[in-house]
């Protein structure tokens, strides 16, 4: 994929998952793969109203090759999880309130879904008896230290959608615009359904430690 082709998907896709309400002021980040290296948001943009000036474009080895402004703050999670998931091609960083919430909510180390019949809506995933399991990091304002936990993490349960950060949101990957969309509606429907049964079952008594 071209870089430009990468870019004008990542516009589009902002306009999308902005009018959900899951990227509030200038909250997240995205970025692609590309056959160049990698494009990421510039940092401080309103992601639904990107243009093609809110992006820097990096070669394989992670230098900056093109663009003005300052890299995402949150570059380097990106490309850790490009080189984390080989087939990753894009990678979301959304800020909903149901990731903000539940995954402060969840004391744990991660979400384990499962009943849902939503959760095939995630590739792989083929029943609702199945468990979808998103992994859940402490924030840290040291982005390369959240990179590393992440990545000893993936060495003993690697990561296939999704992992949250506590209090902060959401990175979800995928091998194309479309499935990555796919795979943020999906676990924003399954993250709010969470919610909701904690709410009416009692929060105690849902919550995995
Ligand atoms: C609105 S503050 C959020 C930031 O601290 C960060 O978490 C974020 O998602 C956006 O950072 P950015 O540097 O614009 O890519
Ligand atoms: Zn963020």
């Amino acid at each position: 994929m071209h870089n430009n082709t990468a870019i004008s998907e990542l516009i589009e896709a902002g306009k999308w998952v902005s009018q959900r309400g899951w990227v509030p002021a200038t909250g997240g980040n995205f970025s692609a793969r590309t056959a160049s290296g990698y494009v990421v948001t510039a940092s401080g943009f309103d992601k639904g109203q990107l243009g093609t000036h809110a992006f820097i474009e990096f070669d394989h080895e992670g230098n900056r090759t093109k663009g003005s402004g300052n890299p995402s703050a949150e570059t380097e999670l990106h490309l850790n999880m490009y080189k984390l998931i080989p087939s990753a091609k894009f990678v979301l960083h959304t800020h909903s309130v149901a990731a903000t919430v539940l995954s402060r909510v969840f004391k744990g180390h991660a979400i384990n879904l499962h009943g849902y019949e939503m959760q095939k809506s995630l590739s792989g995933i083929k029943s609702h008896l199945d468990t979808l399991t998103i992994p859940i990091f402490d924030n840290d304002q040291d982005i390369d230290r959240l990179s590393l936990l992440v990545s000893d993490h993936h060495l003993h349960t690697p990561i296939e959608h999704a992992v949250l950060i506590r209090g902060h949101g959401l990175y979800v990957v995928g091998r194309d615009i479309k499935e990555v969309l796919r795979h943020l509606e999906g676990l924003e429907f399954l993250f709010s359904c969470e919610l909701e049964r904690l709410k009416l079952e009692g929060i105690q008594a849902g919550v995995q430690s």
